[in-house]
């Protein structure tokens, strides 16, 4: 960790997001890639509702570490808990079954289908519904599947997208397709919300909205966000905390503040810009 950052300081900052019992807890985490360790020995805790930020230069371990939490990759080494169980080594399936939802660094919606049908693929996909309550089209299944519609349509209006509800994904403006894969997210009523670089490609005005809205998916709907950015005014605007890293290995750990004024921070990262 960092030097600079007094460790007294580092360790309050560490659990300064209240007493309630972590929902995200990640210790030792290591993933080797043949000869390269990507992630050395990563560790951090996550509160519910906290807003926590991975930042670090390219190549610096941030993605391979959402990897392992969200189940793409099997971890080489560490613990990784999801309130107090154990999910490292789940696969992704398992893990978003257990409320863990996240973007990639590159959209990915079905292009070809419209805006309500993303969402209601989003939640056929969690959907339990009995083939047969489909085939014979019973009173529950139709009173499931208005269900579903009702929720899209209230998502595609929380994101402000409810006129664009019947065009193609593909054919949104390329800040509407970062708002939909939220949503998309979101609908399935998740605890952990993991969002890789969601302000990249974005104008500056898309970047004070989705700042604005990250902050209100948790005050009005309760999710915890750890997101990954390289938008330094989005990152210190939104996060509690931010953990740095570079070359795979945590640097610093700490409030906006800290982070903005750590020497090593800025040398390896803040100062690349
Ligand atoms: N599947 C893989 N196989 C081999 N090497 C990989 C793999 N995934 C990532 N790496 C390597 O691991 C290191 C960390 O990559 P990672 O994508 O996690 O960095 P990052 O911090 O997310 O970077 P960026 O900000 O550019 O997205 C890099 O050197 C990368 O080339």
């Amino acid at each position: 960790m960092s030097s600079s950052t007094p460790m007294t300081a580092t360790r309050i900052a560490a659990t300064a997001a209240g007493s309630a019992a972590p929902i995200l807890q990640v210790d030792g985490l290591c993933m080797r890639f043949g000869g390269l360790l990507a992630v050395d020995h990563v560790g951090f805790d996550v509160a519910p509702q906290e807003i926590f930020a991975i930042i670090g230069p390219n190549g610096a371990g941030k993605t391979t570490v959402f990897n392992c939490i969200s189940g793409f990759y099997q971890p080489s080494e560490g613990q990784i808990l999801l309130g107090g169980a154990s999910i490292a080594g789940h696969s992704s399936h398992q893990v978003a079954n257990q409320g863990v939802v996240r973007t990639f660094q590159n959209v990915r919606l079905f292009k070809a289908m419209t805006a309500l049908e993303n969402l209601l693929v989003a939640q056929h996909r969690q959907s339990r519904a009995p083939l047969l309550a489909g085939i014979f089209n019973t009173t529950s299944y139709r009173k499931s599947e208005a269900d579903k519609i009702e929720r899209a349509l209230k998502w595609l209006d929380i994101m402000g997208l409810r006129e664009f509800a019947n065009r193609e994904a593909g054919n949104l403006a390329y800040g509407h397709q970062r708002r939909l894969e939220i949503a998309r997210c979101m609908i399935t009523g998740p605890r952990l919300l993991m969002l890789d670089e969601p302000a990249a490609g974005l104008n500056p005005q898309e970047k004070k909205d989705l700042q604005q809205l990250i902050d209100q998916l948790r005050r009005e709907h309760g999710v915890t966000v750890l997101l990954i950015e390289h938008d330094m005014g989005l990152v210190m605007g939104v996060s509690e905390r931010i953990l740095v890293m570079e070359y795979g290995k945590p640097i610093a750990l700490g409030v906006p503040e800290a982070i903005r004024n750590d020497e090593r921070v800025i040398k390896a990262y803040l100062g690349e810009a």
